[in-house]
């Protein structure tokens, strides 16, 4: 990545997404799916059919696998949905954690982040009491000073709303705030709040290319967006150790 690309000036933060950037999580949907649809009596989706479908948010995930493994194609009525959605909690409830894997660059990537003095947030369309969960379990949640969920606001990404909000609370605008994320959903916030974004090629993009999602860069590696910041010599940030 070029020093000279325009995304990395000015950064003082940055907002991290979780499923598909921080943690492979697709082992715990297709366990929780998986429970849900045997209680329906249904037949289970395979991995790669739920990957595509992931990062929209719970409603979004239950109500699109209804539709796919119910007898004809219809949409499900608000009762089907309500019902699928609490069993398709309780499982994810119990789950959580038992087959999700921290990618292999997020531990230095997020060391390295750190390094450069810049606060990060989470801000993920996984309910929020899920993803607080899940980070802990994992041992990321204190690397983020603050964990915002799909059920944070009344809108989740690719509504910007989020992004908004984190940004407000850091106390920052939202060009000085870097979203990395792994999907068009991510992009697509981030460009509608006035983010800069990068994304992380090995996620979850809905079964597309995510070089065509939209963001100023796309990365194989966390540590290697934190290295890209550190080497344009972020003004906002300031080297570990080093003192005002
Ligand atoms: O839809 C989800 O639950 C996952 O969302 P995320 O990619 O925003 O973390
Ligand atoms: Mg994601």
């Amino acid at each position: 990545m070029s020093t000279a690309a325009l995304w990395v000036e000015g950064i003082r933060a940055c907002l991290l997404d979780l499923d598909g950037t921080l943690v492979d999580t697709l082992g715990d949907f297709e366990l929780a799916l998986t429970g849900m649809l045997r209680e329906l009596g249904r037949e289970p989706l395979t991995r790669a059919q739920i990957e595509p479908v992931v990062g929209k948010g719970t409603e979004h995930l239950v109500r699109t696998v209804l539709q796919r493994t119910g007898a004809s194609a219809a949409p499900p009525d608000d009762t089907e949905l309500a019902r699928a959605l609490a069993s398709y909690h309780a499982h994810y409830a119990r789950i959580n954690g038992q087959a999700s894997t921290v990618y292999a660059s997020v531990p230095e990537g997020l060391a390295g982040l750190q390094a450069l003095n810049l606060p990060l947030v989470c801000v993920t369309n996984k309910p929020q009491a899920a993803a607080d969960a899940l980070l802990r379990h994992l041992g990321l949640r204190d690397a983020v000073v603050q964990v915002y969920g799909g059920d944070s606001f009344a809108r989740r990404k690719p509504d910007p709303l989020p992004l908004l909000k984190a940004s407000e609370a850091l106390g920052l605008p939202p060009a000085q705030v870097l979203m990395v994320g792994d999907s068009s959903n991510d992009a697509r916030a981030a460009r509608a709040a006035g983010c800069p974004v990068v994304l992380m090629s090995y996620g979850y993009n809905h079964g597309d290319d995510v070089r065509e999602a939209g963001a100023d860069a796309v990365f194989d590696r966390l540590d290697a967006v934190a290295q890209a910041l550190a080497a344009a010599g972020q003004p906002g940030a300031r080297a570990a150790g080093e003192t005002c």
